[in-house]
């Protein structure tokens, strides 16, 4: 465990893609001042580093597969041990398997709860064209949004039962997380007012 990082609030935000993860990221950074993370956004800096490891991160993301988690882990530790004066962290789009969660825990610290945005799938499909059209993300095209609605299925899926089981989970259900951002984070602010 990272001694600097006791008595840290740790969030971990879990969805689909297009889920609204860091749409509601940006605005609990806002109101509440916690340091942000993005697991995606982390990969994407390595890719536009051109460095030869980014290359390879590349050719995973395109094919919309997890990249191997010690990766992420290192990269998500070295961010957290760089801002150790926030009050908090938000580890957006983290865990994407299982295991990836019991490494966070055992290596850095456990997390303090879990926020999990439940969106169907034709809706994430949707979302995601859309911001496609303006995102200029190589994975924001259709044949690379299934494949990751299926990893999503397959790998993340039970990092949100895992959670549940543990009483760690905050879910956001679909009726309320398929409306507007602004009720999507009303119910947010229910969870951060009590942390
Ligand atoms: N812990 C992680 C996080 C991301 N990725 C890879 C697989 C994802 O398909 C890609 C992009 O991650 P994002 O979190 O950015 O992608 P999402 O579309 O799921 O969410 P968002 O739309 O928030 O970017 O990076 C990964 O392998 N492991
Ligand atoms: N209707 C609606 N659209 C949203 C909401 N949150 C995000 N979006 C849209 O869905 C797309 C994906 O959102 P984003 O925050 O990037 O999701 P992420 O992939 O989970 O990080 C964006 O184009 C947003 O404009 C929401 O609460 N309601
Ligand atoms: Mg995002």
């Amino acid at each position: 465990m990272a001694a600097e990082l006791a008595g840290k609030k740790i969030i971990f935000i879990v969805g689909g893609p297009g889920s609204g993860k860091g749409t509601q990221c940006e605005r609990i950074v806002a109101k509440y001042g916690y340091c942000h993370l993005s697991s995606g956004d982390l990969l994407r800096a390595e890719v536009a580093s051109g460095s030869e490891r980014g290359q390879e991160l590349q050719e995973i993301m395109k094919r919309g597969e997890l990249v191997p988690l010690e990766t992420v882990l290192a990269m998500i530790r070295d961010k957290m041990l760089a801002n150790t004066d926030a009050k908090g962290f938000l580890i957006d789009g983290y865990p994407r398997e299982v295991d990836q969660g019991k490494q966070f825990e055992s290596s850095i610290a456990p997390a303090t709860s879990v926020l999990y945005l439940d969106v169907a799938t034709e809706t994430m499909v949707q979302r995601l064209i859309k911001r496609g059209q303006t995102s200029g993300r190589a994975d924001d095209n259709e044949e690379t949004i299934r494949a990751r609605l299926n990893t999503f299925e397959k790998a993340t899926a039970p990092v949100v039962d895992y959670y549940k089981q543990q009483g760690k989970l905050y879910e956001i259900e679909r009726a309320v997380a398929e409306s507007s951002p602004d009720e999507v984070f009303a119910k947010v602010c229910l969870l951060f007012d009590k942390l």
